[in-house]
């Protein structure tokens, strides 16, 4: 229980009726979560308003309303006016859990692609050194030992804090987080003091929300200018990245760099990649190791140069960094070897961008002696733009392609698979020939025919989906997880 007064503090507000005297035993962004003495934050959505929900949330025991617009009400509800209610439920959040923030060390982590990786690795390096963690993002929510099913790769505020408060219950003291460009336009994390903020890459995702590259840019920066105390807080840039001089302009604290081509803070050399890992030397301003890693590709190099930034941001030494690198095993869904004695490879990866599509088709070619066979789709409901582009990298990579789905979501499977072939035929005309693919819409079917269709030494890259358990389509969402696919398909070519 709190005064809502103390929960309004950081607030510009106007009380339009009732008092800031009154005790609010909770809060809710949603109507359906409201219970006895809740605040209910009324959110106008992109599909929905939840001013609409009022007399809703106040039957299941609202007494007290933040609005941005006027409503009409019961004389006995309390109602708090601001201009933005979706800074307000951060604000809010925030106060009613004790700002946890302020009292963990935060680690956030936003790119396009790398975010879930650099969360993983930074987690093993922490609990090496003997931290107890927190961790938010895409795969799932952990307290300590206490896994949470995720529902996306930033919660809203509210959530954030709850969990942030929970985490501080169980002794947590460090936590690290994924921070999309959602959650930050959204001002999901608009009163999350980060300590550590981590730039991964840039490149083409969500140009369905943001309206232009540029204001995804601008979104993707506001971790780092929103780092405060800049003695005591530090930036960690990847410094070969286009982009990587906006960044850097935007950090408002203590910056180490990393990279591979350009001079860096933290820079790897002598990079030998295999199918199964990648070694490699860091040198530093620090010091300098080696490290044998079992996660393979040139990106998961820089995922570690920038997990080793955080870790020595956070007073962590390089041999127990390294010990903490070395223990990973590999991330559920992420260049994830199917193996079952089959004589051609199977992996399983969550590229679903352009560029980290490009990035592990190249890590292939380092190393499969046979044909590429790479089965992928696009998003429904999301960035249309990216739909070509996966097409033409997918055949200019790949040497043959499966074209299926991958969370149609409100679209017609049919229309999606249209659009990435756009992009290959595109390819066909700057070729000068026919690129090899097949559409089979049924994803199933599709890695299927990729796993019938190998021979000897190929490869049959699942992509777009991971880790993901789970394929939603306009009217229902199914049970499908690509790995479990692919052992029955290879079960199936075995006889059994
Ligand atoms: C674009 C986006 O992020 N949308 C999120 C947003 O939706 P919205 O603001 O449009 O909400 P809305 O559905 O219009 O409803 C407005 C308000 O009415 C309320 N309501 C609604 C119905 C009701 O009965 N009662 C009620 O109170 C809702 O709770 C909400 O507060 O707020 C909703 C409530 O929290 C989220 O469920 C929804 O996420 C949708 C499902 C989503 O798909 N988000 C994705 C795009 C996303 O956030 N992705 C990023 C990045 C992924 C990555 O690349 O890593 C992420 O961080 O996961
Ligand atoms: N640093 C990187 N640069 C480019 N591609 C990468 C990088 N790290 C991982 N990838 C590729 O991107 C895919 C997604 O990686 P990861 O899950 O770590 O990214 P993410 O940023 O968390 O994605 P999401 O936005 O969906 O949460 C991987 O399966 C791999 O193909
Ligand atoms: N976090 C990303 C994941 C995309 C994964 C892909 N399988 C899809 O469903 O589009 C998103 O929500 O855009
Ligand atoms: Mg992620």
């Amino acid at each position: 229980m709190k005064n809502l007064n103390e929960v309004v503090t950081d607030l510009k507000i106007g009380v339009l009726q009732g008092d800031l005297d009154s005790r609010i035993a909770g809060i809710a962004y949603d109507s359906r979560n409201v219970e006895t003495d809740y605040l209910f934050v009324c959110i106008e959505g992109f599909t929905d308003d939840g001013h609409n929900y009022i007399e809703e949330a106040i039957d299941s025991g609202a007494t007290a309303l933040l609005v941005e617009k006027e409503v009409e009400v019961d004389s006995e509800v309390t109602v708090i006016k601001t201009d933005d209610t979706r800074l307000g439920l951060a604000e809010v959040s925030a106060a009613f859990y004790d700002y946890p923030s302020r009292e963990l060390k935060v680690v956030g982590v936003t790119g396009t692609n790398g975010k879930t990786t650099n969360t993983y690795l930074i987690e093993s390096i922490l609990k090496k050194a003997g931290y107890k963690l927190g961790l938010i993002g895409t795969i799932k929510n952990k307290v300590s030992d206490q896994t949470f099913d995720s529902q996306r790769t930033t919660p809203e505020a509210l959530d954030i804090n709850k969990l942030l408060a929970q985490m501080i219950d169980k002794g947590v003291t460090h936590v690290v987080m994924e921070v999309s460009s959602h959650a930050l336009d959204l001002n999901r994390v608009a009163k999350i003091d980060f300590d550590v903020a981590i730039f991964t890459n840039i490149t083409q995702d969500h140009l369905d929300f943001h309206d232009s590259f540029s204001e995804y840019l601008a979104a993707k920066k506001k971790l780092f200018s929103s780092l405060k105390d800049s003695s005591e807080k530090t930036a960690i840039i990847n410094i070969d990245d286009p982009h990587s001089d906006e960044f850097l302009e935007a950090a408002n604290s203590k910056v180490l760099t990393y990279g591979i081509e350009k001079d860096a803070n933290l820079k790897a050399k002598d990079i030998t990649i295999s199918p199964t890992g990648v070694e490699f030397g860091l040198e530093s301003t620090i010091g300098e190791m080696e490290l044998d890693l079992n996660i393979t590709g040139l990106f998961n190099v820089y995922n570690t140069l920038s997990a080793i930034g955080a870790g020595l941001s956070l007073g962590v030494d390089l041999d127990e960094i390294k010990a903490g690198l070395e223990e990973i095993q590999g991330i559920a869904g992420r260049f994830e070897i199917i193996e079952e004695a089959q004589d051609f490879g199977v992996i399983v990866d969550y590229a679903h961008t352009p560029d980290s599509l490009r990035n592990i088709l190249e890590t292939a070619h380092d190393f499969v002696e046979g044909r590429i066979i790479v089965v992928f789709g696009c998003g429904g409901d999301r960035d249309k733009d990216k739909r070509p582009i996966m097409g033409q990298v997918a055949v200019e990579l790949g040497d043959f392609a499966v074209v299926t789905s991958d969370n149609p979501r409100s679209e017609e499977p049919a229309e999606i698979i249209a659009d990435i072939e756009v992009g290959i035929k595109e390819k066909d005309k700057i070729k000068g020939e026919d690129c090899d693919y097949i559409i089979i819409e049924d994803r199933a079917e599709a890695i299927n025919y990729g796993i019938e269709s190998a021979q000897p030494d190929d490869l049959v890259f699942i992509v777009g989906k991971g880790h993901e358990t789970y394929q939603t389509f306009k009217d229902k969402t199914i049970p499908f997880d690509d790995r479990e696919v692919a052992r029955r398909s290879l079960a199936k070519i075995r006889g059994e």
